[in-house]
């Protein structure tokens, strides 16, 4: 058995479009609705959701029969033993949420890698390595693991280019609803002024030889973001669609 292919990393690190949707319901039966839809990535959150450990696992598992639709995990915080533990339960691609100096993207990459590369622990036979049976995990896990990392503050913005830099950081994604409150935008991530300011950040991004990521449930803002070249660009929420799909069904036979 080979280490399972990691194909939203490949896809952009060849440039090529990643759309993606974001899943805070904490469940495995909508996240297996959703990977049935066509997105090429899902973004399983748990810094806002009230999504554990387990509840992930099982959303794995629910994305197994649609390959063509990869699972992210935003961990709750930029953290060596979350990491470790949601790597052991295999996952593959991250989303490292807060990241704000060269420093932190650095040992964001390095809680994914075995010594002498970094710190992550050993595990005998976990999922990752599908129960042992993938004989060479240990040599070539890092090969299939994707880590991006948030811009999402000012201290961030200002070390965009040192932390697009870092080795091992395969994708900067800005968080817009925290990167425009820290600039005193609060809730006001379709501002003009936050626009331009996060459209010139993924040409920065792309100019420093990383890949942008974005999540913007505006079409307008999510077709200028990846006409400035953002790489993955996620363009809605579960919880969006859900509420506001439902307001417009019982709408439609409101008097
Ligand atoms: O700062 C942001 O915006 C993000 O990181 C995305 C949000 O956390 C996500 O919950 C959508 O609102």
């Amino acid at each position: 058995m080979d280490v399972p292919a990691n194909t939203f990393k490949r896809a952009i690190h060849a440039g090529r479009q990643q759309i993606g949707l974001w899943s805070s319901l904490a469940s495995h039966l909508s996240v297996e609705i959703l990977a049935g839809s066509g997105f090429d990535w899902l973004l399983l959150d748990t810094e806002h959701s009230p999504n554990e450990l387990p509840q992930v696992v099982n959303q794995l598992h629910a994305m197994m029969e649609y390959p063509a639709t990869q699972p992210i995990v935003r961990p709750p915080v930029n953290d060596t033993v979350i990491i470790k533990r949601f790597l052991d339960a295999g996952v593959q691609s991250f989303l490292i949420p807060m990241v704000d100096t060269d420093d932190q993207a650095a040992a964001a990459v390095a809680a994914t890698r075995y010594p002498p590369h970094g710190m992550r622990g050993f595990a005998s036979a976990s999922r990752a390595s599908r129960f042992g049976r993938v004989k060479d995990y240990y040599a070539r896990a890092h090969e299939e693991i994707c880590v991006l990392v948030q811009i999402e503050s000012r201290l961030g913005l200002d070390n965009l280019d040192a932390i697009a830099a870092v080795p091992g950081v395969d994708g900067v994604f800005i968080g817009p609803g925290d990167l425009s409150a820290a600039l005193g935008h609060l809730g006001g991530q379709g501002d003009e002024a936050i626009v331009a300011l996060i459209e010139d950040m993924i040409r920065r991004i792309g100019k420093a030889g990383n890949r942008a990521g974005i999540l913007t449930g505006d079409e307008a803002l999510a077709r200028r973001y990846i006409a400035a070249g953002c790489v993955f660009t996620a363009v809605g929420s579960d919880t969006g669609i859900l509420a506001r799909g439902s307001e417009a069904l019982a709408r439609k036979f409101r008097a």
